[in-house]
């Protein structure tokens, strides 16, 4: 049987390399951020991304969604190779992946109306009347559980998961095909984390969606991710279905992911499937 779907984006032997300050002797004035990175993002697909801190989660997050330039490698779009990121490819980039990242405080402009902050990236990319962009951005505050009223508030006005809910409505309001979801919980209030991943994770489901899923912590990514990849030091050590990277670690770097993660949240092999 031939394989019909082809993957939204892909990343093939990805190199990323930043000019450092500090040089001199002893120190390199080069980091390899990323090294040798190749996967691909199927439709639907949720790919989690995990690694400590420095380990080249964002930068690879960022040459996926068409904000970071590969010094070496490939990056395919739809089986186009955009990997020189041209304005009209990073446009088009753009419109069908949409990036939540972790500090909705910072991700929104805090002297915007949420209704404008909704309405803003229809209007740049001018679609729709002005009505049907308010009708838009009505329904998309309804998608993220807020009540209509939060259209007239400032970001300031609203509590840490109510902005963070503004910010996946934002990421929605172009009907994008992937989000990347940049440590999407990490800067929120314990209590409410559980509920944005759960939004995170019926959105992509109920909107066909593929996702991104960063963090840092593989308990988190384990709930939401079909497939887990493992990074450290720029590289990918391990791969493969969640459940197996999770219960069956082969690699020692995950092996020690693992043992740093809170042992009271680890569930039994049987619940292993997304809880929603
Ligand atoms: N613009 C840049 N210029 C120079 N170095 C950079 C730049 N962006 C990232 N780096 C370096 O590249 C490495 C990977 O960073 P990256 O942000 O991708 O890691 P990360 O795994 O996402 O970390 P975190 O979880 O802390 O965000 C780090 O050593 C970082 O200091």
């Amino acid at each position: 049987m031939s394989d019909a779907v082809s993957p939204i984006i892909e990343l093939k032997n990805i190199k990323v390399i930043f000019k450092t300050r500090t040089g001199g002797i002893f120190h390199p004035n080069t980091i390899t951020a990323v090294n040798d990175v190749s996967f691909k993002l199927m439709p639907g697909q949720t790919i989690g991304l995990v690694g400590e801190s420095g380990c080249g989660k964002s930068t690879t997050a960022n040459v996926l969604c068409g904000l970071q330039t590969a010094t070496e490698g490939t990056v395919l779009f739809k089986g186009v190779d955009v990997t020189k990121r041209s304005a009209a490819q990073r446009k088009k980039i753009g419109r069908v992946v949409s990036v939540v990242f972790q500090d909705p405080a910072t991700a929104l402009n805090a002297r915007m109306k949420v209704i404008d902050q909704l309405i803003d990236p229809l209007a740049v990319h001018a679609l729709g009347t002005k009505q049907e962009r308010i009708d838009r951005a009505m329904e998309l505050i309804r998608m993220v559980g807020l009540p209509s009223s939060a259209l007239d508030a400032l970001p300031g006005q609203l509590s840490g998961g109510q902005r963070q809910r503004v910010a996946i409505a934002r990421a929605l309001s172009l009907k994008p095909d992937v989000i990347i979801a940049d440590e999407p919980t990490s800067a929120l209030d314990v209590s409410v984390r559980a509920q944005i991943l759960n939004l995170l994770t019926n959105l992509k489901k109920e909107l066909g969606l593929a996702m991104v899923f960063i963090s840092h912590d593989i308990q988190t990514v384990r709930y939401v991710s079909d497939e887990i990849v493992v990074m450290n030091g720029g590289k990918i050590v391990e791969r493969g279905a969640a459940k197996d990277v999770f219960y069956h670690p082969q690699h020692e770097y995950t092996k020690m992911l693992l043992a740093a993660a809170p042992s009271l949240l680890h569930p039994t092999e049987e619940e292993c499937v997304p809880r929603v």
